[in-house]
């Protein structure tokens, strides 16, 4: 049972059986994404200093500038999760190829693949917005002891043993499912504990907050116009709010308490969207659906999705249920 403000520490041992291999593997992991998310805190509360704003002058394999918080956000998470020796490879945004973990015994037990997104929203770095990291952890499908390989990664969301993610905002919070509901940490900066500040997050079946990019309204498909129209028509608990911030992390976050849907659709500038499916989409999915919301590409649900290339990316529908099951009726009305 979820006690509010028990530390995460106590949580994993006094709720080691909601995960389905051993709780010892799922600690450690959960114990590395910990640690590495206190470095990049510390980290993000000093954007706008100088040493830790702006580009790392480096284009990464989507073509986007790296931050100078990307790469060490990256290098942070990387570093932690490798000495653990439960990981035998990682998957992230910010690398072409995923990273078999070397350097440990060819034969080294590690079961784990960890897919993640080190730094969510990199656009709002510097202007002092919250931005996130987003992690996806499988169980390897091919055999213990040999070199991990592509299809480790490529496996449906619906395989994942746990997901989760992590905001930098007014504080720093860790929300994570291992499959038996999502619960919120929040970070208490001077004694360096998370605590349960959060049991049992639930996203409302109905909302009145949609977050959509609508800069690119003219380049959509028209069933996203229509829901858009639908969502801005005075009528009954209508017209709704419109939130973006830009942050995948941030916007979901809100909408998971206060009820609301978040949509990076396809477009005509995009015909898949901008979202990656292994590590921001599969991970966010878990999430929304363990709390009761749905997630889907406006057709699919996302976790059915069977992903064919690392950095894939796929139209994204999520939030409260009744919400996303509209949207894919106006979707659902026009050929794909
Ligand atoms: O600026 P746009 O096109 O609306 O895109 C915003 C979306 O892109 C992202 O920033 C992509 O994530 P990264 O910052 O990790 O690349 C999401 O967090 C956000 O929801
Ligand atoms: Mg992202
Ligand atoms: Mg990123």
């Amino acid at each position: 049972m979820a006690t509010k403000n028990q530390s995460l520490g106590e949580f994993i041992i006094e709720n080691q059986n909601d995960f389905q291999y051993s709780s010892g593997e799922l600690s450690r992991l959960i114990n590395s994404i910990r640690l590495a998310a206190k470095m990049v805190n510390h980290e993000v509360n000093k954007a706008g200093l100088v040493d830790i704003t702006g580009s790392a002058g480096e284009i990464n394999t989507q073509g986007e500038d790296q931050q100078k918080l990307d790469v060490f956000a990256n290098d942070t998470f990387i570093r932690t999760l490798t000495k653990r020796q439960i990981v035998c490879g990682i998957a992230s945004e910010e690398n072409d190829d995923f990273i078999t973990i070397e350097g440990q015994r060819n034969d080294h037990g590690n079961k784990y693949v960890v897919a993640m997104d080190p730094l969510d929203g990199s656009s709002n770095i510097d202007v002092n917005v919250s931005v996130g990291t987003i992690f996806s952890i499988y169980r390897r499908i091919t055999p213990v002891g040999t070199p991990v390989q592509l299809e480790d990664f490529l496996q449906p969301g619906n395989m994942q043993v746990a997901a989760g993610y992590i905001i930098y905002g007014t504080s720093t919070m860790l929300v994570y499912t291992t499959g038996n509901g999502v619960n919120g940490f929040t970070l208490n900066p001077s004694l360096g504990t998370y605590y349960l500040s959060h049991p049992n997050m639930t996203f409302p079946d109905d909302g009145n907050i949609y977050s959509v990019n609508e800069g690119n309204y003219s380049h959509f498909p028209q069933g996203v116009k229509d829901y858009i129209k639908y969502c801005q028509t005075e009528e009954g608990d209508r017209p709704y709010t419109s939130r973006y911030i830009g942050s995948l992390v941030s916007d979901i976050h809100r909408n998971m308490i206060k009820g609301g849907i978040y949509m990076y659709p396809r477009s005509s500038k995009a015909k898949e969207g901008k979202l990656r499916l292994l590590y921001e989409c599969n991970p966010m999915a878990f999430i929304a659906e363990q709390a009761g919301g749905s997630a889907s590409d406006g057709h699919e649900r996302i976790l059915d999705l069977k992903p064919t290339e690392l950095h894939q990316r796929v139209p994204f529908f999520c939030g409260s249920k009744n919400m996303v099951a509209k949207a894919e009726e106006f979707m659902t009305k026009y050929p794909r």
